[in-house]
Parts: C-alpha cells; structure tokens; sequence
C-alpha cells in the first residue's frame, strides 16, 4: 500500500466533519441542511434510501464507477443518520467486530 492510498482514517475524517457540522451548523454545508431540515431525521432517511436505491441500480448496471460514486453518497449519510442518533464510527467498528 503505497503513501496515497487512502486508509480508515478517511472515514475517521469524513465521521468528525459530520460531527463538526452537527455541532457549528456553519451556513453553506449540505451537512447541515440535513440535520436542521424541517422533516427532521425523516428527510435523512429518505435520502439513504434513495442512495441505497441509486446504490443498487449502479450495480445492477455493472457500473463499477457509478456504484463507487453512489456506495460514498450511502456511506455518508449512514454516517449522518449514526450521528444524528448518537452513534459513533467506533461503535459501528465495535458490532462489526462482534461478527468476526
Ligand atoms: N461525503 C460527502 C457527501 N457525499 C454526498 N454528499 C452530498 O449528498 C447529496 C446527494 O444528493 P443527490 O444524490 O441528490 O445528489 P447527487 O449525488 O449529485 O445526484 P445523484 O446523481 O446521486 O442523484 C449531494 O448534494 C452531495 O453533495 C456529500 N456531502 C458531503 N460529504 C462530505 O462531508 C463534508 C462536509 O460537507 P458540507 O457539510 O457540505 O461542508 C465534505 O467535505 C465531504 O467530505
């Protein structure tokens, strides 16, 4: 593994911005559209549906670009939703342990 590839940190990363923006609210940050909507928790779970959704069709395509392209917008708002209900990106790691 060479200097550039990316490694877990990127999610260690990507998991304290959310939670700098679920904290600051700063204006101009789609991060913080979604934990100040007017729908509440419900307009976040309509969009990781929807990335599921975009998820499966990109992989039903074959489409390994898509399917990355929409696996990062899954990802991020799961780490939103486990935000908003106060879980951490450790705890995910800790039942993903459970399982080995
Ligand atoms: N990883 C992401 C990330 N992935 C997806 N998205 C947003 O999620 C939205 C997805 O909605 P849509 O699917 O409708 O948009 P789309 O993907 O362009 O369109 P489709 O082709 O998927 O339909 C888009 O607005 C994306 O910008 C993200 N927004 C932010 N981040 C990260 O969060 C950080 C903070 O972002 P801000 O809070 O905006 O500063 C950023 O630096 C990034 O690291």
């Amino acid at each position: 593994m060479d200097a550039d590839t990316p490694t877990d940190e990127v999610l260690d990363e990507l998991f304290a911005t959310i939670e700098s923006r679920k904290a600051d609210l700063p204006e101009d940050s789609y991060t913080t559209t979604l934990f100040t909507h007017e729908k509440g928790e419900n307009y976040v779970l309509e969009k990781l549906g929807e990335e599921a959704t975009e998820t499966i069709l990109a992989a039903k395509d074959d489409d390994r670009e898509e399917l990355l392209y929409e696996s990062a917008d899954l990802v991020y708002h799961l780490l939103v939703v486990l935000s908003m209900n106060d879980a951490s990106l450790d705890d995910l790691r800790e039942e993903l342990k459970t399982r080995f």
